[in-house]
């Protein structure tokens, strides 16, 4: 029985996903082949050395310390684009809401739960109205920080709603490119975005290069009475320049899934409770492909959509599959071959990929490898996480 030890909320349909004659799905489990979560912090926790791969169900994984798994051969997965579209529409959502007074007027009118007179309740809702007024969102400028599978979702959107759109993405991918809309205009840097968009929205992972973006000095840069959305990650802006930059009004309204105690307590910012993808199909999208990617790779050895390791699949020939990561340096890969030539072991197919410092191989083989062989293998320098799948 393979073991996945799961945490957080996990949509059912994808925990059905896993065969329950060879898997065994919990939360307690204590030797698991791999771990299913969405937002659980790793940092700081001691993994079983049982496990072999980790799937976040989401697109985010600076919950999870993958620097310190890769050269143990953990492979990371994570679901790239599967909950975009909940993301979008929550953007759409902050977009009105930092342009109209919705949430304000809302709060007005639930204070007239008193008034039982209709004349003076009809003179009262239409005598407040005027402090709650707003703009539209069509011809004005969003600026859209990243442009991946969120980020070029909005900005189509936002074109579809009559808006200009800027886009900043310094390493878009090619695939990120053909989604996106050719009229949304690219800024050279981020301070150049920010001079010219009345609303920026952010879709960038939490990494060295965007934690902390939005500071004083990319505040001093933007457009005064600037919307700020982020619904990406909080470690994206300062929370102080934040708060200055409400205050000085600089930001006419910011918008942020992430509330910290500074921004609550400030009183100014419009805070959801990490909200983004909480809708029912983004949780069983991600659910499902997470699991989908977990099975692939426990049972063939399979990697798609990992963040650390190299894609690498292969169709099965034989019922005879052997895996293994190794060190990306020469002579690692021919030694194995050589190994199993001398064994007299025949490969019918075979596929070997590299990514930064690591290299992962399928190979199949005619005859079933046995535990001589897999150690004799393991005990290959720079070869680890040797399996017969
Ligand atoms: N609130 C939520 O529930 C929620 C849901 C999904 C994703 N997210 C967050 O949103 C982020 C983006 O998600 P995605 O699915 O669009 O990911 P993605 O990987 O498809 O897109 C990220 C894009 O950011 C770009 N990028 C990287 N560094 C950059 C930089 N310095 N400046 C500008 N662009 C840069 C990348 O090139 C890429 O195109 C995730 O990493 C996650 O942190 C939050
Ligand atoms: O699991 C969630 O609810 C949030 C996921 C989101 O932050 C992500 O990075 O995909």
């Amino acid at each position: 029985m393979k073991k996945i030890r799961t945490y957080n909320n996990i949509a059912a349909v994808g925990l059905a996903k896993f065969p329950t004659d060879r898997y065994l799905v919990d939360a307690s489990s204590e030797t698991p082949d791999a771990l299913l979560l969405r937002s659980h912090k790793l940092h700081n926790e001691e993994l079983p050395s049982s496990v072999l791969a980790i799937a976040r169900a989401g697109a985010g994984v600076n919950n999870i310390p993958v620097s310190q798994y890769t050269p143990k051969g953990i492979v990371v997965f994570n679901t790239p684009g599967a909950n975009a579209n909940a993301v979008k529409e929550l953007v759409l959502a902050s977009l009105l809401l930092g342009s109209r007074g919705i949430t304000d007027s809302m709060s007005y009118v639930a204070s007239l739960a008193d008034e039982k007179d209709a004349i003076e309740l009809h003179k009262k809702v239409e005598a407040g109205k005027k402090k709650y007024g707003g703009s539209e969102l069509t011809g004005k400028t969003l600026g859209v920080v990243g442009l991946g599978a969120i980020g070029a979702k909005i900005a189509n959107l936002a074109i579809d709603l009559g808006m200009k759109v800027i886009g900043y993405d310094p390493a878009l991918s090619v695939e990120a490119a053909w989604q996106l809309s050719s009229q949304v205009n690219r800024a050279e840097n981020l301070n150049s975005l920010l001079a010219r968009s009345d609303y920026v929205t952010l879709h960038v992972p939490a990494i060295k290069p965007t934690i902390g973006m939005m500071n004083e000095e990319a505040f001093s840069a933007a457009k005064d009475g600037m919307v700020l959305i982020n619904l990406a990650r909080g470690e994206l802006v300062e929370e102080e320049a934040v708060i200055n930059a409400l205050d000085s009004g600089k930001l006419a309204a910011h918008l942020s899934d992430f509330p910290s105690e500074g921004l609550i307590a400030h009183g100014k910012s419009t805070l959801f409770p990490h909200l983004g993808a909480s809708t029912v199909e983004a949780e069983e999208n991600c659910a499902v492909m997470a699991a989908k990617q977990l099975i692939d790779f426990l049972d063939n050895g399979n990697i798609i959509n990992s963040v650390n390791f190299p894609a690498v699949s292969m169709e099965r020939t034989t019922g005879y599959r052997l895996t293994f990561a190794n060190d990306n340096i020469p002579k690692v890969l021919g030694t194995v071959l050589n190994l199993l030539a001398d064994l007299n072991i025949n490969v019918l197919d075979m596929v070997n990929k590299s990514r930064d410092d690591i290299a992962y191989t399928i190979v199949d083989i005619e005859q079933e490898p046995t535990a001589a062989l897999l150690e004799k293998l393991s005990s290959v320098e720079h070869v680890f996480h040797v399996r017969s799948v």
